[in-house]
């Protein structure tokens, strides 16, 4: 944890707790306070390392980066170096236990952006990072640099969707919370694709800011948190998808880079002990200088004027304190675990106060309820210790100047030094007869005063005053007395304080000193921090200046691009100040110009904003439509594939046709010449007929002969094709008439296998009949003639029976049946085909239960066993034979058991 950056944060739909999640209440803390606790617990379970921790902690608010921990830090930029991203400019605090870092966090709080909407009465915002910078290093030969480390603690704000109701500024930052949130998808989503595509984390601060955590440098954990509220239902799933992406990114986190010359910790101990060698000189110094003989000079000199060595001895020492104040200021800030002491690192005087253990988290616990005093006198090692609680405390005020709202730290600091057992100093003495001498001469001061008034009076009416102003006289002479004595008793005290002040004495002041200068060094450091407050103030205040300075330039630059004789003539016609009110009238202009301009400008970033999420829209349109697109293309290319495969058969198909013709027409054209031989045959003959009248005419000439015979061939040709046509139509006609017949022909059929079916139909109805009859006793005799007392007894049956028999089979419909059974007897081939068919249904329908076929089912209804049931499509209902008549259908599946029943009748 110490070595290696970390990340937390939590994602999910606005008002599902992840403020709740990351911050908790009184009784259940959050990550953050835990986490806070974590570390400060590891640093005292890691004995030989010194550690440094800073917290800051900022928002993101409508994409704009906001101090939490300095109102004054607003818009913040964000940066980048070797290390990373960072912000320019945020408040870093030290901190040095827990409750320190907590009480800054509360402090941020107050300054985050939190609002209503329909569904949170304290929606977050904003995005806020809070980040504890964490620097380490080991001690003396174990050293090996600074290690540098961060947590980030996230809480972002909700994603929001239409049906929150939001208008005017909650819909602006609805709008900017969902556009982060949105990039900050886009990014763990590309990230989870593995490849090396362009990621866009410069779209919004928020993925910015987390660049180098979430691109592999640090340990991240995301915590996504649900409603369950119905309505909510797109989001959850919308938030279940980004943690599904989420933990497909996969991160290889290093250990931190060693930072040595740039942290914090390192600087502080290079000027500790910068420091502490100057402190060693001094005090070499301070010994070599006060020596006996220096202390007779120093006596007399005191007798000539203490207030001239004092001075110079409060020089001396004030140096010595402000060097030791911050030497203990410094180490303060350097957290060590108390578990292991590090001998020989401060000295042992020193080592105890000046580092500040995490186990003194009491103590800042105990500042905090004001109860920190009560508990350093209890523990009385008398002076030292409360005065250097009273550094802890100061140490404190220096690192936030909150703790001093904070801790009764007045009271701390302006207690007077406990005096050793003993009673008052000669010092203290001299004070207190100063102290009384000045009173006696304040008095003296105002009872003359008091004397002149009254002797003013004493003109109108000399006798009532008389006796007052010389009372007055007297107790102005008795006081005037008093201060002589008191004045010979300094005098006196002075010189025997001279005589016995010892070495001790001495130092006593000198710490008395001490801790006034560590007073005033105090002073001067919130003095110096109300400077540097002032000093930023005045910084904006001078870019303010320099601007409008920029601003007058500009103005004065136009002034000058006005024509020369046009401001000659101006000169002429007006005077200065109608001049100057001419350049006021400009600049109000221009500042007016300004001001649109400055509008215009807001206006458009805010259409570019509403543009940019159009955009992203579209965009996602237009990905969802590639998609669409793509899957419609691979339809296509399927298609295509097919219709390619078609038009091949296809092809095959008319290259068998074409064969089959060819084959028909070889087969024609067989018939053709076999017609053809025969008529050549019976054309031989003619024409051998024609040879001999020929020859017999041969006389006449050959030429008249040949053209006759090719006449007469042609002829016969045409009269042969014509026959073939006439033969064609004729089997054409043929072959249509054949089609309808066979159309007619499957009609039939399917007429008959309707009435097949209806008859098969009728059949279980007459058999459930039977099997009613035959139950009741009254059964008569199966005989087709006797149908019309069959008829009678259902009638009968239908009257007593229940609704359910009644709903089995309708009267008029058994009534039908027996005229069909009237019709068809029990002869007809199409009666003992269906019978056939419904003794192999009935096996099909009704199976004996169990393993084997031999084991007896229990029925249902009466509990008996039956090795054979119904067994319906539920396979829930089981009924024996009996049974089975009761009930019209099964409880379960609905199935009309009545229409299976005819089985049991076979
Ligand atoms: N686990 C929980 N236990 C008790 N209360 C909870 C819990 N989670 C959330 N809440 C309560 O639900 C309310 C909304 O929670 P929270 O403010 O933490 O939501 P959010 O996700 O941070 O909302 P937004 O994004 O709008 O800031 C709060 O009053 C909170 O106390």
């Amino acid at each position: 944890m110490i070595n290696i950056a970390g990340t937390v944060f939590a994602y999910g739909v606005t008002s599902s707790g992840k403020t709740h999640t990351m911050h908790g209440d009184q009784n259940c803390p959050g990550i953050i306070p835990l986490a806070i606790k974590d570390v400060f617990s590891i640093i005292q379970d890691t004995p030989g390392r010194e550690f440094l921790l800073r917290v800051s902690y900022l928002e993101i608010y409508n994409e704009v980066i906001n101090d939490l921990l300095d109102p004054t830090g607003q818009n913040l930029r964000v940066r980048e170096d070797a290390q990373g991203t960072y912000v320019e400019g945020i408040k870093e605090e030290v901190v040095l236990s827990p409750g320190h870092a907590l009480s800054f966090i509360a402090a941020g709080e107050e300054h985050r952006h939190v609002g209503s909407n329909n569904f949170n009465l304290f929606s977050s915002r904003s995005h806020t990072i809070f980040t504890l910078m964490i620097e380490s290093s080991a001690h003396g030969e174990d050293y090996d640099g600074v290690v540098f480390s961060q947590l980030n603690l996230i809480d972002l704000a909700g994603s929001e969707s239409s049906k929150t109701e939001t208008t005017g500024l909650r819909r602006k930052e609805g709008s900017y919370i969902n556009k982060s949130l949105l990039t900050l998808g886009t990014v763990i989503g590309k990230l989870s694709e593995g490849k090396a595509s362009h990621v866009p984390y410069r779209d919004s601060k928020l993925t910015r800011l987390l660049q180098s955590s979430l691109s592999g440098h640090g340990h991240v954990s995301l915590i996504c948190t649900v409603t369950p509220a119905s309505s909510n239902m797109e989001e959850t799933h919308n938030t279940l998808k980004f943690a599904s992406r989420a933990k497909r990114v996969e991160i290889y986190a290093s250990r931190n880079k060693i930072i040595d010359e740039k942290s914090l910790i390192k600087k502080y101990q290079r000027e500790i002990s910068v420091l502490k060698h100057e402190l060693d000189q001094l005090k070499k110094g301070m010994q070599l200088g006060v020596n006996h003989e220096e202390i007779m000079s120093l006596k007399q000199k005191l007798e000539e004027g203490q207030v001239k060595m004092q001075s110079r001895l409060e020089e001396e020492e004030e140096a010595k304190v402000a060097l030791m104040s911050r030497i203990q200021k410094l180490t303060k800030l350097i957290l060590v675990s108390s578990k292991n002491a590090i001998p020989g690192y401060v000295t042992e005087a020193t080592s105890h106060h000046q580092s500040h253990s995490v186990g003194e988290d009491d103590n800042y616990d105990a500042l905090r309820d004001g109860s920190l005093l009560i508990e350093s006198e209890s523990q009385k090692d008398v002076s030292t210790v409360s005065s250097d609680l009273s550094h802890d405390v100061r140490h404190m005020r220096s690192s936030s100047r909150r703790n001093e709202e904070l801790s009764p730290t007045s009271s701390i600091i302006t207690e007077p030094i406990r005096l050793p057992a003993g009673g008052m100093t000669m010092s203290d003495e001299m004070d207190l007869l100063v102290e009384q001498v000045k009173m006696l001469a304040g008095d003296i001061a105002f009872s003359t005063s008091t004397l002149k008034r009254l002797m003013e009076q004493s003109v109108n009416d000399p006798e009532s005053s008389k006796i007052q102003i010389e009372n007055l006289e007297q107790e102005i002479q008795a006081k005037r007395k008093q201060m002589s004595i008191l004045e010979q008793r300094i005098i006196e005290s002075g010189e025997s304080s001279v005589a016995n002040s010892s070495l001790i004495e001495m130092q006593q002041t000198i710490s008395r000193l001490m801790t006034q200068c560590d007073e005033k060094a105090f002073e001067l450091e919130i003095k110096s921090a109300d400077n540097r407050v002032l000093q930023e103030q005045l910084d904006n205040k001078c870019s303010e200046n320099r601007e409008l300075q920029e601003k007058v330039k500009l103005l004065e630059q136009q002034l000058a691009a006005v024509p020369i004789g046009t401001s000659l003539m101006l000169a002429d016609q007006c005077t200065f100040g109608e001049h100057i009110d001419e350049l006021k009238r400009k600049i109000q202009f221009q500042e007016i110009e300004n001001e649109k301009l400055k509008l215009e400008q807001v206006q458009l970033s805010e259409e570019n904003s509403g543009l940019h999420v159009q955009n992203q829209k579209l965009s996602e349109e237009a990905s969802y439509a590639k998609e669409l697109a793509s899957a419609a293309a691979v339809e296509l290319k399927n298609l295509a594939g097919e219709v390619t495969k078609l038009s091949l058969q296809n092809a095959k198909l008319e290259k068998e046709l074409i064969a089959a013709r060819d084959q028909a027409n070889t087969r024609n054209s067989v018939v053709q010449t076999v017609n053809g031989v025969g008529r050549k045959y019976n054309d031989a003959r003619s024409g051998r007929k024609g040879r001999i009248s020929g020859r017999a005419n041969e006389n006449f000439g050959v030429g008249m002969d040949e053209f006759e015979s090719w006449n007469l061939d042609a002829n016969d040709l045409r009269m042969e094709l014509q026959a073939r046509r006439q033969r064609e139509a004729a089997l054409e006609a043929a072959l249509s008439e054949k089609e309808f017949l066979e159309d007619e022909y499957r009609k039939k059929v399917e007429e008959a296998k309707k009435r097949e079916a209806s008859l098969e139909n009728d059949l279980a109805n007459m058999w459930v009949l039977v099997a009613k009859l035959k139950k009741e006793g009254n059964a008569t005799p199966e005989s087709n003639n006797d149908t019309k007392k069959c008829d009678e007894d259902v009638q009968v049956d239908d009257l007593k029976t229940n609704d359910i028999e009644s709903s089995i089979v309708p009267k008029e419909q058994v009534l039908d049946i027996s005229i069909q059974e009237n019709e068809i007897t029990n002869e007809d081939p199409l009666v003992v085909r269906l019978k056939a068919r419904m003794q192999e249904m009935r096996e099909k329908e009704f199976r004996h239960l169990g393993n084997g076929d031999t084991n007896s089912h229990v029925c249902k209804v009466c509990f008996e066993s039956s090795t054979a049931a119904i067994l319906l499509p539920c396979r829930h209902f089981c009924l024996c034979k009996s049974c089975s008549l009761a009930c019209s259908e099964c409880p379960i599946c609905r199935t009309n058991i009545a229409d299976r029943l005819f089985a049991f009748t076979s």
